[in-house]
């Protein structure tokens, strides 16, 4: 079995504001093995930074227990501390400071010598694309750049689990898909744990080997993206009526189906969840067909992490700032 890099048991924390209480995190367990990206996704204000601040040790948890690399969150915070790596939303580089001069001066901190520092420094510039920018200000550089620089400063010190809070949040498509294949370097180069948070289903989805939902500061489900999908069950099935009085008709239809859920009409179209999408999409062309029903469309599509978001959440990630899922295949009736 891969050794646990992370092990929490009801992490709690509780925020007092004057005499107002905020439950910011109620109770979450996680585990997470040596060398896997896990995605912790959740709307805004779910609990996922006061999370990862528990567990990066810049926040203490006002209940529960966490190992981190191996060190006691409570008793040996130190030890957590030089196991792993944190790169915040803000970053942590000062805009006018040389970007190399930040990285060595953060890994003096960790007790590497300037030599050792610089070397690793340039080598981890040159895997991220930063060749060439050493001398340069962090105001200077573009956002992808930047992004890249906090990381290489979180990574400074040879951690065996990083955290990253939100990295590709502001960042254009271009610049989020170069930082994901950074990412999977990490963990295929240097066998590196990723822990991070993302507002983007595009991102935990292509990214993570596993994804955790939070909602209202606890985790209400977990799994790979696929298995997550399953949960939701079947297929979900588009049918848009031509002439908009026959929109009735063709829901009842949908709703015949075998196995269907009662489905939704949104003005001219129909909105169901079917067990096999493809089963029923010939189906129901034979029974439209019989009925003399026209349609201007109709598809059927895997769900995707926003159907599940929806169904656990009652929100969706897109609602809340999130990337748009990928477009549904439509296919022409
Ligand atoms: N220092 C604080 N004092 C009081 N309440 C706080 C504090 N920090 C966070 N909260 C509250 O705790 C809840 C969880 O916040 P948190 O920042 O963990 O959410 P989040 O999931 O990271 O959100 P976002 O996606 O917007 O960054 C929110 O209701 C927030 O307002």
């Amino acid at each position: 079995m891969l050794s646990r890099v992370i092990h929490a048991r009801g992490l709690a924390r509780t925020f007092r504001k004057r005499k107002e209480e905020v439950h910011a995190v109620v109770g979450v367990d996680l585990d997470v093995s040596a060398g896997e990206i896990v995605g912790f996704l959740g709307p805004n204000g779910a609990g996922k930074t006061t999370t990862l601040r528990m567990l990066t040790t810049l926040l203490e948890p006002t209940a529960g227990t966490a190992t981190v690399a191996g060190c006691d969150l409570r008793t040996d915070p130190v030890g957590v501390r030089r196991r792993i790596g944190y790169v915040s939303q803000s970053g942590s580089t000062a805009p006018e400071a040389r970007a190399g001069e930040e990285v060595v001066d953060h890994a003096r901190l960790y007790g590497m010598s300037t030599a050792e520092a610089t070397e690793r420094g340039k080598q981890l510039f040159s895997e991220l694309d930063l060749d060439g920018l050493w001398e340069r200000q962090p105001k200077a550089m573009s956002g992808g750049q930047r992004r890249r620089l906090d990381i290489a400063v979180g990574l400074i010190h040879v951690p065996e689990l990083v955290f990253l809070d939100e990295p590709t949040t502001g960042l254009d498509p271009q610049a989020r898909a170069n930082l994901w294949d950074h990412i999977r370097a990490l963990r295929e180069e240097r066998g590196t744990t990723v822990f991070l948070t993302t507002h983007y289903l595009d991102e935990a989805d292509a990214l993570c080997d596993r994804i955790l939902v939070i909602d209202h500061g606890s985790i209400v489900a977990e799994g790979t993206p696929d298995q997550l999908k399953s949960q939701v069950g079947g297929d979900v099935l588009t049918v848009t009526a031509e002439r908009p009085e026959e929109a009735a008709e063709v829901a009842r239809l949908v709703g015949a189906l075998p196995g269907a859920e009662p489905p939704q009409l949104v003005e001219t179209r129909v909105i169901g969840r079917v067990p096999h999408g493809g089963r029923a999409l010939v189906e129901l062309v034979r029974a439209l067909d019989a009925a003399g029903l026209a349609v201007s469309g109709i598809e059927s599509r895997r769900p995707s992490l926003d159907d599940v978001f929806l169904g656990l959440t009652g929100r969706s990630l897109r609602e809340s700032g999130g990337a748009p899922a990928p477009a549904p295949e439509e296919v022409p009736a």
